[in-house]
C-alpha cells in the first residue's frame, strides 16, 4: 500500500521553512575582528531536490541522508507527495533535520496543485514527472516566481505529445494534463534562460516510452556544471546520458534505479562565509567539502584567491584565509551565475575594479539579479554599472543604509557580506535566506561572534 507520511517538521531547530516575507530590517553585524571560525553547512538544494525527484521515479526506496530542509526543498517534497510518493521522515535527526525515505508511487496520481514557491527546481523539474502522472496537475509559483521563463519546458512537453493548458501564456500557473504515460522522441529547446529546462527534462526522460533525444539550440548555455550534476546523479542510478554533440543529450527508455545517497554540503551557500574571510582578513574553514563534486561551489576554491585569498583543503576541510588585501576581479561566471550575489558584494569592498561576465541569465532568477546588486551597492555609496551580460563595480568608499533583498535569498547574504566591514547596513527581509538555507541568520551571527571568542566547532 502507498503511503504519505510526510509531515510538518518534528524537529526544526531553525523555525518554520515556510516563514513569510518579514518588513523587519536585520542589523547587518560589524565584524570587530577578523573573522575566525569553522562553519557547517546544510546539505545542497541542488542535489536534494535532483535525488528526490530521481527517488520518486526509481524502481525502489531510497533514503536521503542529510538532505537540506528548507523552502525549496520542502516545496519540491510536498510536490512529489502530492503526486503519490511516500516520503516519511527518518528518526533521529542529524543537526540539520530528518533523513528521508522516498517510497515510489506504483503509480502517480494527478488531481491535484503542486505549489512551486520560489524554488526554479520545483517549476522546472516537476511538470516533466507531472506528464508522468495520471490526471489533470495545476503548477503555480509565488507571485513573485510567476514571471520566471517557463516558455521552454511548455514547448518540450508539448513536443513530446503532452497536453497542457496554459490560457497562452507559456507561463506558470499552467496544467499538465497527466495520462500517466509521456510518448518522448526527440525535441530542440532553448535553454539558454536557465539550465534548469534541460536538467528537468533529463531527469524523467528514462521514464518516457521512447526516451528523449534533446537538442539546445540557444545561443548560450548557462549553468554547465548544474546540467553535469543531473547527469551524474543519473549515472549513480544506473542510467546513462549520452552526449554526442556539446548541447545534444540521449537518453534510452530504462529504469531508474534505486539507490541511498549522501547529500553533499551545500557549496553555493558556502559563498557569503568563505568571501568573509576575505572580506574581513580573517580565516573561515568548512567541514565535510568533498573531494569530488559537480556543484559549481567548488569553484570558489579557484575564485577567492583571484580576490587575494589563501585556499588550502585538508582532508575534508577547506579554508580560506584572508590577507588583508582584496583585489578586484575579472571573471566569466556563466557557470556558477550562483555565485554571483556573494562575489559581487565583495568586488563592492575591492580595491581595484572588477567585471563579472556572462551572467546575462541572471536576471531571471529570483529577482533580476544584475539590477538589483547595482541598486543596492549604488544605495550604499558604491559604483556598480550594468553591462549586457554582466556587472562592473568600481571601489567607492560605502557608508551604511538599507539594503534590499527583493525576496531573493542571495541578495540577503550579499548584503550581510558588505555589513560586516560596513557600519550601518540594515538587510531588509533576511527572512528570504529561508529558500535555501533557514540557518542563515544563526550562523551568520556564530560566524561573527567566534571572531572574539576563538572558532566554533564544525
Ligand atoms: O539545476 C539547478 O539546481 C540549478 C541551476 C542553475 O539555474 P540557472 O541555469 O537557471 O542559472 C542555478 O543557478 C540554480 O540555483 C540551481
Ligand atoms: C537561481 C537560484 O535558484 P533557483 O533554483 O530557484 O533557480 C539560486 O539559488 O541562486
Amino acid at each position: 500500500m502507498q503511503f504519505r507520511t510526510y509531515s510538518a517538521p518534528e524537529f526544526d531547530p531553525y523555525g518554520d521553512s515556510r516563514q513569510p516575507e518579514t518588513s523587519e530590517l536585520w542589523a547587518a553585524p560589524v565584524a570587530a575582528a577578523p573573522i575566525d571560525a569553522d562553519v557547517a553547512l546544510p546539505g545542497s538544494k541542488s542535489q536534494t531536490n535532483r535525488e528526490l525527484v530521481l527517488a520518486a521515479l526509481a524502481d525502489g526506496p531510497s533514503v536521503l541522508t542529510a538532505p537540506l530542509h528548507s523552502q525549496d526543498s520542502d516545496r519540491m517534497v510536498e510536490a512529489l507527495a502530492a503526486l503519490g510518493t511516500g516520503i516519511e521522515r527518518m528518526p533521529e535527526p542529524g543537526i540539520f533535520g530528518a533523513d528521508l525515505r522516498i517510497t515510489p508511487a506504483s503509480e502517480l496520481t494527478g488531481s491535484t496543485t503542486i505549489d512551486a514557491g520560489q524554488a526554479g527546481t520545483v517549476m522546472r523539474f516537476v511538470p516533466p514527472v507531472a506528464a508522468l502522472a495520471l490526471g489533470p496537475v495545476t503548477i503555480d509559483a509565488d507571485d513573485s516566481a510567476r514571471g520566471r521563463p517557463m516558455h521552454a519546458m511548455v514547448d518540450a512537453l508539448r513536443a513530446l505529445g503532452v497536453d497542457l493548458a496554459d490560457e497562452g501564456r507559456a507561463a506558470l500557473p499552467f496544467t499538465v494534463h497527466g495520462t500517466g504515460r509521456v510518448a518522448g522522441g526527440e525535441i530542440t529547446i532553448d535553454a539558454s534562460s536557465s539550465s534548469q529546462f534541460v536538467s528537468g527534462l533529463l531527469l524523467s526522460a528514462a521514464r518516457f516510452e521512447n526516451g528523449l533525444v534533446l537538442h539546445h539550440s540557444g545561443e548560450r548555455l548557462p549553468s554547465l556544471p548544474h546540467i553535469e550534476m543531473t547527469i551524474a546523479a543519473l549515472a549513480a542510478r544506473g542510467v546513462a546520458v549520452e552526449t554526442p554533440e556539446l548541447g545534444t543529450w540521449v537518453v534510452k527508455p530504462q529504469t531508474i534505479g534505486a539507490r541511498d545517497v549522501t547529500i553533499e554540503p551545500d557549496l553555493s551557500n558556502a559563498a557569503p562565509f568563505l568571501a568573509a574571510a576575505v572580506a574581513t582578513g580573517g580565516r573561515v574553514t568548512i567541514g565535510h567539502w568533498p573531494a569530488e563534486t559537480t556543484q559549481v561551489g567548488a569553484d570558489l576554491a579557484t575564485y577567492l584567491p583571484l580576490f587575494g585569498a589563501e585556499v588550502t583543503l585538508e582532508g575534508d576541510r577547506l579554508t580560506v584565509r584572508g590577507t588583508g588585501e582584496i583585489r578586484g576581479v575579472n571573471l566569466d561566471l556563466s557557470t556558477g551565475g550562483e555565485l554571483v550575489p556573494a562575489l559581487a558584494a565583495l568586488a563592492a569592498l575591492a580595491d581595484g575594479p572588477s567585471e563579472f561576465t556572462g551572467i546575462g541569465h541572471i536576471r531571471h532568477h529570483e529577482t533580476d539579479r544584475l539590477a538589483a546588486l547595482v541598486a543596492e551597492i549604488n544605495g550604499l555609496g558604491g559604483r556598480a554599472t550594468e553591462l549586457e551580460d554582466g556587472l562592473r563595480i568600481e571601489p567607492a568608499e560605502l557608508h551604511g543604509g538599507v539594503w534590499k533583498s527583493y525576496k531573493d535569498h542571495r541578495m540577503s547574504t550579499a548584503g550581510a557580506l558588505i555589513g560586516l566591514r560596513v557600519e550601518g547596513v540594515e538587510v531588509h527581509d533576511i527572512g528570504a535566506t529561508a529558500k535555501t538555507l533557514p540557518q542563515f541568520p544563526e550562523l551568520w551571527r556564530r560566524m561573527v561572534a567566534a571572531a572574539e571568542q576563538g572558532a566554533l566547532p564544525a
